[in-house]
């Protein structure tokens, strides 16, 4: 997949726009499954131009129906192409289903082809080493596990070292919505060709693992806003003119002594990535430690919600950041909620967030201004119901629960993982997928958290909006990961950063 990538749009946005451009006369159900089998093809070529044998696996639905057409069109180039068919028994029969798949089916079938049955023994029969073995068995449609559908399949291509194997839409065994597994061995393919916009499967959870190299087929629909995938900071990182403190100032708070670390790595983050002036609260007793650890982030002593109090009285103090290292004591404590009674931008992280998970009177002061950076662990003391629903069968994906849980609480929430949620409070939502060179899975290391806290503080000192903030820390953080590699460990994100943000102002 090259260039711009269009917004991710889920299944029930798809269906809706298939329906609505049906519903105005612009385009017929026949005309789009000609299209999505034109493209598909037209990738198969492009990805394996030596193929010329082919097996399509054809479901009973419109992927199957997309099957067809592909076996149509790959017939019609010289291809030996054979068709293996939930459908081979009744449409063997004679009876051709109503609707666009048994019309293409039908057409398959006028032109003199067999259709054969979803056996190991017919699959294998049709394939021979080189072949394509292409998935049409079940797409955007598919909600529960196909295990016995596929069964035959895996039996059969486990015989052939050198398939390429394609799936039309999504492979057969993969949620669309939320890029979970239905079944144990899904559809492993080497290139999945989706049509008109990726769906959330192609770049969440597990499914990018066996969806391959991506192609997003045109069907000659209008775009309409979707998801967007992060691609780039949200806003200018630029800094212009100004004296430090153009460029506000960031609060974050520590536990006490010997518990500094994680606190110390967002604050240097904060000032790395622009803020003019970091200070990190300490209790007094932390200073001499934290003092021999830091030099350009300044040092203030909070022992108390009163000294917290006292330091907000600064109204150059332009956001907060409360977690990493904080501790769950009555400091910490009294210290998130004097900070949630400002009004000011608040990231909350880290132990933060646990202390908001288990008392509701915190929670009831969380404002439009706050960040929520949890991982899986924290979302789910956040949010058990939701985090169960996750879990379950046919539950919500990524994006819906991160979507569901900002507009509950009504702040910006960052649902960290191998791809990262961006929801905001009004239902705007964004994903940064990490896929080819953005998977950096080496960020997965002590410490990596806290940095990305720090970056959200640092812009929001800035002034970015918060959404803005967490999208552009999330793309940011894992640039400079990337930029570092392997070996990585958190300190190493400070320090490419400059290079990242040389890359970025320098376009
Ligand atoms: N929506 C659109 O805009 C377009 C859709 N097209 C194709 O149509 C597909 C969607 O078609 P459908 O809605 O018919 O859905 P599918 O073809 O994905 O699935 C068909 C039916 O199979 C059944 N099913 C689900 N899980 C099963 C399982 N484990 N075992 C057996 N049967 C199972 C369900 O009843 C489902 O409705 C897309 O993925 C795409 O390939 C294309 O033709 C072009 C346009
Ligand atoms: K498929």
């Amino acid at each position: 997949m090259t260039g711009q990538i269009p917004d991710i749009v889920t299944t029930a946005q798809m269906r809706a726009l298939e329906q609505r451009a049906i519903a105005a006369g612009e385009v017929s159900g026949l005309t789009l499954m000609e299209r999505a089998g034109e493209g598909v093809v037209k990738a198969i070529i492009a990805h394996a131009p030596e193929a010329n044998r082919a097996v399509v696996l054809c479901g009973k639905g419109n992927n199957g129906g997309d099957g067809f057409v592909i076996a149509r069109l790959l017939a019609a180039r010289g291809w030996q192409v054979r068709v293996c068919a939930l459908t081979a028994e009744t449409l063997s029969a004679g009876q051709i289903p109503v609707g666009d798949a048994g019309e293409n089916a039908r057409r398959w079938l006028a032109a003199g082809q067999g259709v054969y049955p979803l056996t190991a023994e017919a699959i294998r029969d049709g394939l021979s080493e080189g072949a394509v073995l292409i998935d049409a068995l079940l797409g955007i449609g598919q909600s529960r596990s196909p295990e016995a559908l596929l069964a035959p399949v895996h039996t059969a291509s486990a015989e052939f070292t050198r398939l390429t194997r394609v799936a039309v839409d999504l492979p057969t065994g993969l949620c669309s919505d939320s890029g979970r597994w239905l079944c144990d061995a899904p559809f492993r393919a080497d290139l999945t060709v989706t049509f008109h916009a990726p769906k959330p499967c192609h770049m969440l959870a597990e499914g990018p693992e066996i969806c391959g190299a991506l192609e997003i087929a045109p069907l000659g629909l209008r775009p309409e806003p979707g998801i967007p995938l992060i691609t780039g900071p949200l806003c200018n990182l630029g800094k212009s003119g100004g004296h430090k403190f153009s460029h506000g100032h960031a609060l974050v708070l520590s536990g006490g002594s010997g518990r500094g670390g994680a606190a110390r790595l967002a604050a240097r983050a904060a000032l790395r990535i622009g803020a003019g002036l970091v200070t990190l609260g300490c209790p007094r007793a932390a200073i001499p430690e934290n003092a021999a650890r830091l030099d350009a982030v300044m040092l203030t002593p909070v022992d108390t919600a009163d000294d917290l109090a006292t330091s907000l009285s600064d109204p150059r103090i332009s956001a907060l950041l409360l977690g990493p290292g904080l501790g769950l004591d009555a400091r910490a404590h009294a210290l998130v909620d004097v900070a949630l009674r400002d009004t000011r931008p608040c990231v909350l992280d880290a132990d933060a967030l646990t202390l908001i998970a288990g008392d509701a009177a915190l929670r009831a002061h969380l404002h439009a201004g706050c960040i929520l950076t949890p991982h899986g662990g924290e979302f789910a003391r956040l949010f058990p119901d939701l985090s169960a629903r996750m879990r379950g069968s046919g539950g919500p994906s990524r994006i819906d629960a991160a979507t569901e849980a900002a507009q509950e609480l009504g702040v910006t929430l960052l649902m960290k993982g191998p791809d990262t949620v961006i929801a905001g409070p009004n239902g705007r939502c964004a994903l940064h997928a990490a896929l080819r060179e953005r998977a950096v899975p080496w960020l997965a290391t002590a410490g990596a958290g806290d940095v990305l806290a720090g970056l959200i503080a640092g812009l929001l000192a800035r002034g970015m909006p918060g959404f803005e903030a967490a999208a552009s820390a999330a793309y940011l953080h894992a640039s400079a990961a990337q930029v570092f590699g392997p070996g990585l460990i958190a300190e190493d994100l400070h320090e490419a950063i400059p290079q990242v943000l040389r890359g970025l102002i320098a376009h």
